[in-house]
């Protein structure tokens, strides 16, 4: 399914101290973003916010089209938010795969083929009955994209992914995110620092004094030098 997120006028405070406002945001069908920002700019507030886990203080976030008969008039079945340090549920890494599939109403004969198929796409199936605890953080990392891919998801708001990660991994986790976007996912990624994942991104989105700026989609190092400005909002 294709999805258009829509941000209009959002804040987000806590207690006096104001985090960020994004005066508007567009984001449509099979986009990539990168989500820069310093360490404590905001980036994981605002993807929580956009996946519906977070309330903002004021504004709106929409996604269209809406998701019918779902459990939370916030959240959308189709986006989902993967956090930097992947949550693992006890059980062996097949109960983890499977586990986003709880809340959908499936055969137990679908659900097993789908988590055979979201093991072998993130090259887990040698690992499958290993406690899930036990993974190292590249393996988690794919555990936490084939639990997100078993889910066919139309926004993926990817936090960190690549955080503490060798370059081997790195690799890893950049093919899965490379088949997501070929799938036509929206993929945002939040990363302080360019890498091969954020490299795949056509946008550049970056947190910072307060707001969230849209730079030029040149692929070069702007994040280190001085950006092409395409619009700043501050207030
Ligand atoms: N529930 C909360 N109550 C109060 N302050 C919070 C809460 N959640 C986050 N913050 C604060 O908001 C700021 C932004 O946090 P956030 O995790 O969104 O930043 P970030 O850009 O993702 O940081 P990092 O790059 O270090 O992961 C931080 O100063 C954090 O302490």
């Amino acid at each position: 399914m294709s999805l258009e997120l829509n941000v209009d006028n959002l804040v987000k405070s806590f207690g006096q101290r104001k985090l960020f406002h994004v005066d508007q945001l567009r984001v449509g069908e099979g986009e990539s973003l990168h989500l820069s920002g310093e360490n404590g700019s905001g980036k994981t507030t605002l993807m929580k916010i956009l996946a519906g886990l977070e309330r903002p203080c004021s504004g709106r976030v929409m996604v269209t089209p809406k998701a019918r008969r779902w459990w939370s008039d916030r959240i959308h079945p189709q986006v989902i938010y993967l956090h930097q340090t992947p949550y693992i549920f006890s059980g062996d890494v097949r109960d983890n795969v499977a586990y986003g599939l709880r809340l959908r109403s499936y055969s137990r004969r679908d659900v097993k083929l789908k988590v055979q198929q979201a093991l072998a796409w993130a090259r887990l199936e040698h690992l499958a009955e290993q406690p899930a605890y036990a993974l190292s953080g590249g393996e988690k990392q794919r555990l936490a994209l084939a639990r997100a891919w078993i889910l066919a998801p139309s926004l993926l708001l990817l936090d960190e992914p690549t955080a503490n990660l060798d370059q081997h991994s790195v690799r890893a986790v950049s093919e899965l995110v490379t088949q997501l976007l070929d799938k036509g996912t929206t993929v945002m990624v939040s990363s302080h620092q360019k890498n091969a994942v954020t490299d795949l991104c056509g946008r550049r989105l970056h947190l910072e004094n307060l707001a969230l700026q849209e730079l030029g989609n040149a692929f070069s190092n702007e994040l280190n030098n001085e950006p092409e400005l395409k619009y700043y909002v501050q207030h």
